[in-house]
């Protein structure tokens, strides 16, 4: 199809506003719908971020950015790759987390997503296609709103972590901007605010659960599948009940994903990698605390577990290294309203003399003397000086990754752990952190967000348009972010600096497209071609 006149300046895939040159104003009849003078994407560049630096909040930046992106996604997208370090945390989290909360109260443009009803589900097939429009798309980005980050249910406003996220699919691994579709399934929302708002934008009833949830959801997967069957189906942010039972239902039978179970377990398992580059310790002898074992916390503990397993211990062996603290505490085969993705975690009662007190992080961190705690709680503040001071009693480099999100939810802050530890522990962070000084050494402080690997792993598989996203293809992700870092420095961070995030999301991607084909899970032969065919770039 072709766009001319109006059509085109406001195809934001499509337009490029001032750079149209004056034969592209005349061939599309736009002459005289623009300034006159014709501008390179550097000046508008130059131009936009001119006007971004003058912007007096993250939010107010995020703002402006939006509305470049509504408009032209080339110069969002140039501009974004130019200043990937700095607009990360105005882009995506933790800034993002503000738009999603006031969603319906900011709502200007629906940003080419597609809003699926639990109660118009007759018109699914057609929004599905309204959205896509003549666009060949090969990666989705869906999300039902019930878990958003650590904030909870926030129902359809929730659209905004899908077309976040793709945002950094862009920028981070160059996935082609038109090949993107960010959906929101609204099955309705249990959070009253939204609910008692006349200006909420979703579905003013509570959500729906059970069969008729799974069906809608099954609904979608099979829409999708058929109108876009080369397509990556990433999923975001959906609650504890459901994120795992979703993965597991389609894992085995389409190229998907869960970046809350998966994203977060890879770059959990990379960080601690990396702490142990630094420390010198060996893997299979940490002993592993997870504070908050939901969709992510177990996700992450299953990932550390498996690769345990790869190092040679038995499933039995590396069982005895995990320990989940959760709501009830220490978790125990017999503790009341187990996950079924705790239960493998759980441990037993007659281990410990004093089982029955350990309903406190603080009890079972004196109890268990872990040496890596991560938290994936949503409680902030709860890595105390005190837990944190116990810890550091008991090991030489404690690994503390206080990963809840966005930033007024973390389990505490990376400068109290360096300085109550006296810089000894290694800490990564969710959300992004400015180094930090203590004792005349500049620590780096790591950014353990998935948003450091589901780019490059989603590149991956999608160059080479792989059947299934395996545990080989995910292992291998989580391995390639080592390397990077130069462990011997002083206050050296256990991941690699988020301003290199385009570099090494070429390297997952490579090791994810080359494992897929060793695996046999692509008619692709070489993973760089495949990559390079597919790889986007912001330019005229
Ligand atoms: N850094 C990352 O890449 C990343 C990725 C995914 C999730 N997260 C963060 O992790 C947090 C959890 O996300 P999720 O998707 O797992 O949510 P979730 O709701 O599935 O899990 C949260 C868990 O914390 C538990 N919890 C709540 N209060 C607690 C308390 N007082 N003590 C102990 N446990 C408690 C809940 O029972 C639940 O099991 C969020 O803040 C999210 O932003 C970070
Ligand atoms: O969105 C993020 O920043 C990471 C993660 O997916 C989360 O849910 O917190
Ligand atoms: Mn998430």
């Amino acid at each position: 199809m072709t766009y001319t006149g109006l059509d085109l300046l406001n195809n934001p895939f499509l337009n490029k506003g001032t750079a149209f040159t004056k034969e592209e104003r005349k061939a599309n009849k736009i002459e005289g719908l623009l300034p006159p003078f014709v501008q390179t994407l550097d000046q508008q560049v130059a131009q936009a971020y001119e006007q971004y630096g003058k912007k007096p909040t993250p939010l107010a930046k995020r703002m402006y950015l939006m509305d470049l992106f509504n408009e032209n996604r080339t110069l969002f997208y140039k501009l974004f790759s130019e200043h990937v370090y700095d607009f990360m945390p105005v882009v995506y989290d933790p800034t993002i987390a503000d738009t999603i909360e006031n969603y319906s109260h900011f709502f200007l443009d629906p940003q080419n997503a597609a809003f699926l009803s639990i109660d118009d589900q007759e018109d699914m097939e057609a929004s599905l296609k309204n959205a896509a429009g003549d666009r060949d798309i090969k990666l989705i980005v869906v999300t039902d709103g019930e878990g958003i980050l650590g904030i909870g249910d926030w129902g359809l406003q929730g659209v905004d972590i899908s077309v976040g996220k793709l945002m950094v699919y862009t920028a981070a691994a160059g996935v082609d901007p038109k090949s993107v579709l960010p959906v929101v399934l609204d099955a309705g929302t249990n959070n009253k605010e939204l609910l008692n708002d006349d200006l909420y934008l979703g579905n003013h009833h509570e959500r729906v659960t059970g069969d008729n949830y799974y069906a809608f959801v099954d609904k979608f997967v099979a829409l999708a599948e058929d109108l876009f069957p080369d397509m990556y189906l990433h999923f975001e942010d959906f609650g504890r009940d459901n994120a795992a039972n979703i993965l597991n239902k389609y894992k085995d039978q389409i190229l998907t994903f869960n970046d809350d179970i998966q994203g977060t377990g890879i770059i959990t398992l990379a960080g601690i990698l990396g702490a142990l580059n630094i420390s010198k310790e060996k893997f299979t002898d940490q002993v592993y605390m997870s504070f908050g074992a939901g969709t992510a916390g177990a996700g992450i503990a299953k990932r550390i577990f498996d690769a345990m397993v790869e190092e040679g211990l038995s499933e039995e062996e590396a069982r005895k290294h995990f320990y989940l603290v959760d709501k009830q505490g220490l978790l125990f085969d017999d503790t009341e309203g187990l996950t079924p993705e705790q239960k493998p975690f759980t441990r037993s009662r007659s281990e410990f003399a004093n089982a029955d007190e350990l309903t406190s992080l603080e009890a079972a961190v004196k109890a268990v003397h872990p040496t890596i705690l991560v938290g994936t709680s949503t409680q902030p503040g709860t890595f105390t000086e005190s837990i944190i001071k116990e810890m550091a009693a008991n090991t030489a480099r404690p690994i503390i990754f206080p990963l809840s999100n966005p930033t007024k939810l973390a389990e505490a802050k990376a400068e109290d752990l360096l300085k109550w530890t006296d810089g000894k522990a290694l800490v990564a962070t969710g959300i992004p952190v400015d180094p930090v000084e203590y004792n005349g050494v500049t620590y780096n402080i790591g950014q353990a967000n998935n948003a450091l690997v589901y780019p490059g792993l989603g590149l991956g598989a999608m160059a080479v348009n792989a059947k299934l996203l395996s545990d080989g293809m995910i292992n291998k992700a989580a391995h390639s972010l080592g390397g990077i870092v130069d462990p011997e420095e002083a206050g050296a961070a256990v991941l690699p600096p988020v301003s290199k995030l385009d570099e090494f999301s070429m390297t997952v991607a490579m090791g994810v497209a080359q494992q897929a084909i060793d695996e046999k899970l692509t008619d692709a032969k070489d993973a760089k071609k495949a990559i390079d065919d597919i790889k986007w770039e912001p330019k005229y």
